[in-house]
């Protein structure tokens, strides 16, 4: 029998939550992109609310380990709302330059509202750009430091994504990437997955989007380790790579230098 794909209206993308008729976790980019799109209305609300705002901290540790600097360009792959690239035009300063990336139009025009909404003149180093993060649209060796916030994870090839860091970062230049862990500890483990199930999802179930915070935990079932992260960077060519647990190993942050 033929695929059956159904649209709703006004969505980017085939039906996934809500939808009765749903088959299949969300395996291809335009799903995964239609599911960015759709949870951006909320995204930074339930990121405050089930972190009980810790991925803050998360986030300038994040900024902090890339080695961004006054006057430095930079790039935040996949921006998703700009937590991250907002700390980071407040690094690299006003005659620094940092671009968002992201392939959610949806998620990139909260960001660009948000970035209306601030006072501060450095914010306006920022530019948005709408592109794929495994065929970025920068010239070899642009960018002083790199920084990915919970992106890696939502790539659907992860080998070409960090060959594409790889190249458009500057010799000597660090990529630093945030997610969440997938320990190899059961305890941590098993607490990562008792708050996703218990917390995360019932909460966004309120907001009409279980299905969507399901794929959250099988995502990190299928990311890699930390171990495995080090070993990726160095296959495809980083001189250096060292991964660093975070908030009590539900996070992990892989800091990789060209
Ligand atoms: C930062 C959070 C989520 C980001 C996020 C990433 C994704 O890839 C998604 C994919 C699809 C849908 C949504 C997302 C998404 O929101 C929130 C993380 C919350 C943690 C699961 C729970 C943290 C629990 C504790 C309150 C933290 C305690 C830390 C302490 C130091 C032990
Ligand atoms: C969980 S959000 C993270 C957003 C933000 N970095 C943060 O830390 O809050 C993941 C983001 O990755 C983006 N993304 C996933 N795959 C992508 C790809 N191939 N190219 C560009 N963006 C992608 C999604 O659109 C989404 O905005």
């Amino acid at each position: 029998m033929a695929a059956l794909q159904l649209y709703i209206p006004f969505s980017t993308g085939p039906c996934l939550s809500n939808c009765r008729f749903r088959s299949s976790p969300v395996r291809s980019s335009s799903e995964r992109q239609a599911l960015f799109n759709r949870i951006a209305p909320v995204y930074d609300n339930l990121n405050d609310l089930l972190s009980l705002g810790q991925h803050r901290i998360w986030k300038r540790m994040t900024v902090s380990w890339s080695g961004a600097k006054m006057g430095d360009s930079v790039l935040d792959l996949c921006c998703g709302s700009g937590d991250i690239a907002f700390l980071l035009s407040e690094k690299v300063e006003s005659n620094g330059k940092v671009i968002g990336l992201d392939f959610s139009k949806e998620q990139l025009s909260v960001a660009s509202s948000r970035q209306k909404l601030k006072s501060k003149a450095c914010f306006m180093n920022i530019e948005w750009v709408e592109g794929d993060a495994l065929d970025l649209p920068f010239s070899n060796g642009h960018f002083d430091a790199i920084t990915m916030g919970y992106g890696l994870r939502n790539v659907v090839d992860k080998h070409t994504a960090m060959r594409e860091i790889l190249r458009v970062l500057k010799a000597g230049s660090r990529v630093s990437i945030l997610d969440f862990n997938k320990s190899t500890n059961p305890v941590t483990s098993s607490f990562q997955e008792l708050m996703i199930d218990n917390v995360v999802v019932p909460v966004a179930s309120g907001f009409g989007l279980e299905e969507d915070y399901k794929y959250l935990k099988r995502s990190i079932k299928e990311f890699l380790t930390g171990e495995e992260l080090e070993k990726l960077a160095l296959d495809v060519g980083f001189s250096s790579a060292r991964y660093y647990e975070i908030g009590g190993g539900l996070m992990g942050n892989l800091v990789a230098t060209r």
